[in-house]
């Protein structure tokens, strides 16, 4: 990669200019009028950092263990579909980054390349997301392959039903070509997401035809009954659904709401985590995703009790501006400031940041 941007917003800016506008839009779109999206950089805008002085910072170790996963950086990658949309290579490519930088990717059931494909290329812990597709017997078969595969844990995203309205991908008529595929899915199944109509989104479409909105926290038993793997409920907004989630036996949570993609004014996700780890009560991890864009801002998810963050779109950044490379890049440049804001504000490793040293304004300034 020529020209190595120096900051996360400077991956954005390569991509943007790599991409085409269509592609942008389904990457950078949020739901209805895209106020969560902006909420939840706003959120991280009202922290302020408390630093404590004459702390030892000569070694500042970032270094953490998530369900047995052990991890260089508490920067990881979100679920995100369709990384050919990005660059050829694809979810090998971000897995290839993500080992480099020593980092967790969770791979999306909208994979653009085979499980299997994404297993011999990873060198750091991988997870495998799902959303709950009408068809189990496809859910089953998905498990097992991914546990033979080497999978870390399965990611169940409980935020999307339906997807969310997204006026940039209805406008664009958006749908995938021929060449970029759901991988791991049989296409008499994924058709649909290939089929142009003007003033909808094609992958809207899709989700309506393929995802189950009847499941309901009972139907995770039959989930459960099917892997041994570590069970994480990505998509959980309030305390009583975290306590639902530990309740029925989630051995994590993600706060997320889908990085603005599906209910329009849900809450800010670094909003709604404090109220989510303290009705966890330790029981469980917590991890955070949405607008997450440096390692000051997972500092501050960290303080309020995240064990991790993921990356949604600056991930797809660093992918579409250097393949493997800006994907490292990208997460090296988050744990590189992470280490940097631990050494000035006196907290050495992961946990000795805690609740003393943020404070959240009422107002983003
Ligand atoms: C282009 C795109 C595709 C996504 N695809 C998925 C997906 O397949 N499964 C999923 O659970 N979440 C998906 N997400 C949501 C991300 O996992 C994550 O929650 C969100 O991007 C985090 O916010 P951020 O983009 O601000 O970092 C997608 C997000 C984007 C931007
Ligand atoms: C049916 C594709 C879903 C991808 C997704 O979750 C997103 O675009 O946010």
């Amino acid at each position: 990669m020529r020209g190595v941007p120096g900051t996360v917003e400077g991956y954005r800016a390569l991509a943007r200019g790599r991409l085409g506008g269509e592609v942008w839009d389904f990457f950078e779109g949020g739901a209805e009028s895209e106020r969560t999206v902006g909420d939840n950089r706003r959120a991280f805008g009202r922290v302020t950092l408390r630093p404590r002085v004459l702390v030892d910072v000569s070694r500042c170790d970032t270094a953490v263990e998530v369900l047995g996963a052990r991890l260089r950086t508490p920067v990881g990658v979100a679920p995100t579909a369709y990384h050919r949309l990005a660059h050829p290579d694809g979810e090998v490519a971000t897995a290839q980054g993500a080992g480099a930088a020593g980092a967790l990717f969770v791979v999306s059931i909208y994979a653009s390349r085979t499980i299997e494909d994404v297993a011999a290329a990873a060198t750091s812990p991988w997870w495998l997301q799902l959303y709950w597709l009408r068809r189990r017997d496809i859910l089953a078969d998905l498990v097992a392959r991914a546990a033979a595969a080497g999978c870390g844990a399965v990611v169940l995203t409980v935020d999307a039903p339906r997807l969310g309205r997204r006026h940039r991908d209805a406008r664009n008529g958006f749908a995938l070509g021929p060449g970029i595929r759901a991988a791991n899915l049989d296409s008499a199944v994924t058709a649909s997401a290939h089929l142009p109509a003007a003033g909808r989104s094609a992958l809207a479409a899709h989700a309506v035809e393929a995802v189950d909105p009847s499941v309901t926290w009972s139907d995770l038993a039959w989930l459960r009954a099917r892997s041994d793997l570590p069970l994480v409920l990505k998509g959980v907004l309030t305390a009583q659904d975290a306590a639902l989630a530990v309740d029925h036996g989630a051995d994590a949570v993600v706060v997320s709401n889908h990085g603005g993609r599906q209910l329009d004014r849900a809450p800010a996700t670094l909003d709604a985590l404090a109220e989510v780890v303290a009705a966890v009560g330790g029981a469980i991890p917590v991890l955070l995703d949405g607008g997450v864009r440096g390692g000051t801002d997972a500092f501050a998810a960290l303080a309020l009790g995240a064990r991790a963050v993921l990356l949604g779109r600056p991930a797809l950044w660093g992918l579409a501006a250097g393949g493997a490379a800006g994907v490292a890049g990208v997460l090296d440049l988050a744990t590189e400031e992470l280490a940097h804001t631990m050494a000035l504000a006196g907290r050495p490793d992961l946990a000795s940041i805690d609740g003393s040293a943020v404070r959240l304004r009422a107002e983003a300034r």
